[in-house]
């Protein structure tokens, strides 16, 4: 379980460089979206003012709110930039932000710019696409962050720890929105397995 780092800077105490960056990264169905909400629950009971982000894109669940799969929900502001997330977020303490994989790269520096600015900024994203390659700009998250939870599925093949999303059509678009329809978690044996068409 993530336990926050010092967690009784007020407002007024928020100094330029003591921002951090925190990145929950997996499969889908991992658990990041619940984690997310978890986070910024906690910091909503500390009276923190936050501020949550998700890509305009992603309106499986509701145009607004970021939803788990199991229907936990909280207010969010959809954007279509990243830039676009500095302006919105610059009165608030802690940013959280959901589809970071969905983003474009410019999150990176985002990101970095509100950390430096005092701020506490959570992430969570997709760290391997359909492919099982690294889905950007995840990966380039986790290395400027100060931490990283990685949470994992069960594989609906075979009941293991699923680190993988594999696709179920045949699309080699990087990004296809959808849910069980499109995609199953996996460990990498059922998705090597399904990869070399083996199902
Ligand atoms: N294969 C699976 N492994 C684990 N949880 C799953 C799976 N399929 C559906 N779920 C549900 O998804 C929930 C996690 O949803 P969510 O936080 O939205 O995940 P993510 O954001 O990583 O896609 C779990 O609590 C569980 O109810
Ligand atoms: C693997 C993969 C996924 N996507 C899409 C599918 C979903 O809309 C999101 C992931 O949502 P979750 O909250 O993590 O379940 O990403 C994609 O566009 N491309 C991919 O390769
Ligand atoms: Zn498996």
């Amino acid at each position: 379980m993530f336990i926050e780092p010092h967690f009784g800077q007020n407002n007024s105490e928020r100094k330029a460089g003591s921002g951090w960056i925190e990145v929950i990264c997996g499969s889908m169905f991992s658990g990041k979206t619940e984690e997310l909400i978890r986070r910024l629950n906690r910091a909503l009971l500390a009276k923190k003012n936050i501020e949550i982000f998700k890509p305009e894109i992603d309106k499986r669940y509701h145009h607004s709110n970021v939803v788990s799969h199991n229907e936990n929900a909280i207010r969010s502001t959809p954007v279509s930039f990243a830039n676009d997330i500095l302006l919105l977020a610059s009165e608030c303490e802690i940013v959280g932000i959901d589809e970071a994989q969905f983003f474009d790269d410019q999150l990176v520096e985002v990101c970095v710019k509100l950390a430096d600015s005092g701020k506490r900024v959570i992430v969570a994203g997709l760290d391997m696409d359909f492919s099982g390659k690294p889905f950007e700009p995840v990966p380039s998250l986790m290395a400027v962050a100060a931490f990283i939870t990685k949470v994992h599925a069960i594989c609906m093949r075979c009941g293991d720890v699923a680190s993988y999303s594999y696709r179920l059509n045949k699309s080699q678009e990087k990004v296809l929105v959808g849910e069980q329809e499109e995609y199953e978690a996996r460990c990498r044996r059922c998705f090597i397995q399904g990869m070399k068409g083996k199902d």
